[in-house]
């Protein structure tokens, strides 16, 4: 019985799911002196979510204000995890957004950039051609460089995100799958190994939200995609440095294509630059190597590498796997459940949610106490799903 079983079975806090958004969740809920379990279904570390890999983008320009305005404390709250954990986290590199001057996507940055006062440069096609001679544009293309972007190491951060909330008294049982969630005043929560109770959860469980979710009545929009991260080689005879000069950079609709590519200079695979394509195949968790193939999306990089990066052999040197986890609009999802206050729910980062993991950290803390969050979550509400799916017409403009 939970009597028997000891104190250890009763927390003030539990959060289920140890992936960055996770980890950071229960860091700030030990730092506010909560009692706090950290539920893993898997061994720690492990490369079958969405937070493994050696590098994530950290970047202040965003086309949206409520993004740009969460950023200022993300970069303080890393900079203190680097100063607690004694580590590096991040090293700072500048990033090209990349598009053509008429595209109504890549405008929405600009304006935003010049609008949020984003320390940055415009700079030409001929401009960009000698401060980074290993990425050609095409005509109409511009490039504007975020100077406050750089390389966040994700393994790193999360190990330090986890050892930082033992520091402070956090419990962090992994391979230890959560299968049922009973609500109430006090929560019980059932995994392959026992039961706990807690006043305040978090569920923080990337692409298998819906699966703890659904039996508690709620169904959110939620895609998880496969990725294929790829890396790329310099060709024989390229210039010394060539890629180690490379900025990271982000590629609005380049090549006609409807999603963004992007990239990250050599760093974790020495020689190796990171190109991507900022989309993916549907995919069913738990079976991510199933059918569907990747191979539209490496046609679709090896056709951009081609043509941008021509420094670069138009074959990826390595091939990974990561999972987004996309919501319709790929907007996070940052909110309370709606008829059960005491659970706070982090979802659909949509594969960009990694640079903000200290603050939605911080907000699902928030959350999961019952306190005023410190940010405006309108765009982050599970509401806007169902009024979505509700209304026949448009609302009025
Ligand atoms: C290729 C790639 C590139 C990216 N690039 C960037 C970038 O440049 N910049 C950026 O900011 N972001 C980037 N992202 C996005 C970012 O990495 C994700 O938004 C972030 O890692 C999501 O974290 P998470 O904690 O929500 O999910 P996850 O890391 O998947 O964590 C969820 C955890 O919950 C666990 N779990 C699930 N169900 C249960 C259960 N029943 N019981 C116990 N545990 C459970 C899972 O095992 C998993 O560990 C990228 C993502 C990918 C894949
Ligand atoms: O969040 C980011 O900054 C990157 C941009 C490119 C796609 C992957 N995520």
């Amino acid at each position: 019985s939970l009597l028997s079983a000891g104190p250890s079975r009763f927390y003030d806090a539990i959060v289920v799911g140890a992936g960055i958004q996770g980890t950071f969740a229960a860091y700030h809920l030990a730092k506010r002196g909560q009692k706090t379990l950290l539920l893993e279904q898997f061994p720690l570390p492990h490369t079958r979510g969405s937070s493994h890999g050696q590098s994530r983008i950290i970047r202040t320009a965003y086309p949206q204000d409520y993004y740009t305005a969460m950023l200022g404390e993300a970069y303080r709250l890393w900079a203190e995890l680097e100063e607690e954990a004694g580590t590096k986290l991040h090293r700072q590199t500048p990033m090209l957004v990349l598009g053509r001057k008429d595209n109504p996507a890549f405008q929405r940055f600009w304006d935003a950039m010049q609008r949020n006062h984003v320390p940055s440069e415009a700079l030409t096609a001929e401009s960009l051609a000698q401060r980074f001679p290993g990425i050609h544009l095409r005509g109409g293309e511009v490039a504007v460089c975020d100077h406050t972007a750089g390389i966040l190491f994700a393994d790193k951060a999360v190990k330090a995100g986890q050892d930082q909330f033992q520091r402070n008294g956090g419990t962090i049982r992994d391979g230890e799958k959560v299968h049922g969630i009973l609500p109430g005043a006090v929560i019980t929560v059932t995994t392959s190994q026992g039961q706990y109770r807690a006043k305040h959860l978090v569920v923080t469980a990337g692409a298998w939200a819906n699966r703890l979710l659904a039996p508690l009545g709620l169904h959110l929009p939620l895609q998880p995609l496969r990725i294929t991260v790829c890396y790329w080689r310099a060709k024989a005879g390229s210039p010394p440095g060539l890629l180690e000069k490379l900025p990271c950079f982000l590629g609005i609709n380049l090549n006609g294509e409807k999603r963004d590519l992007y990239g990250l200079p050599a760093g974790e695979y020495p020689g190796l630059v990171k190109v991507c394509y900022h989309y993916g195949t549907p995919v069913d968790p738990d079976h991510p190597d199933q059918p569907g193939s990747s191979a539209p999306d490496l046609r679709i990089l090896q056709d951009f590498v081609s043509k941008y990066l021509p420094g670069l052999e138009p074959e990826p040197a390595v091939q990974e796997r990561c999972m987004y986890t996309n919501t319709p609009d790929e907007d996070f999802v940052l909110d309370r459940h709606p008829h059960f206050r005491n659970i706070a729910i982090g979802a659909g980062f949509s594969g960009h949610g990694f640079k903000f993991a200290p603050v939605v950290g911080k907000i699902l803390c928030e959350l999961s106490l019952g306190e005023e969050p410190s940010y405006d979550l309108v765009p982050f509400q599970i509401s806007r799903f169902s009024s979505q799916l509700k209304a026949p017409c448009k609302p009025p403009n």
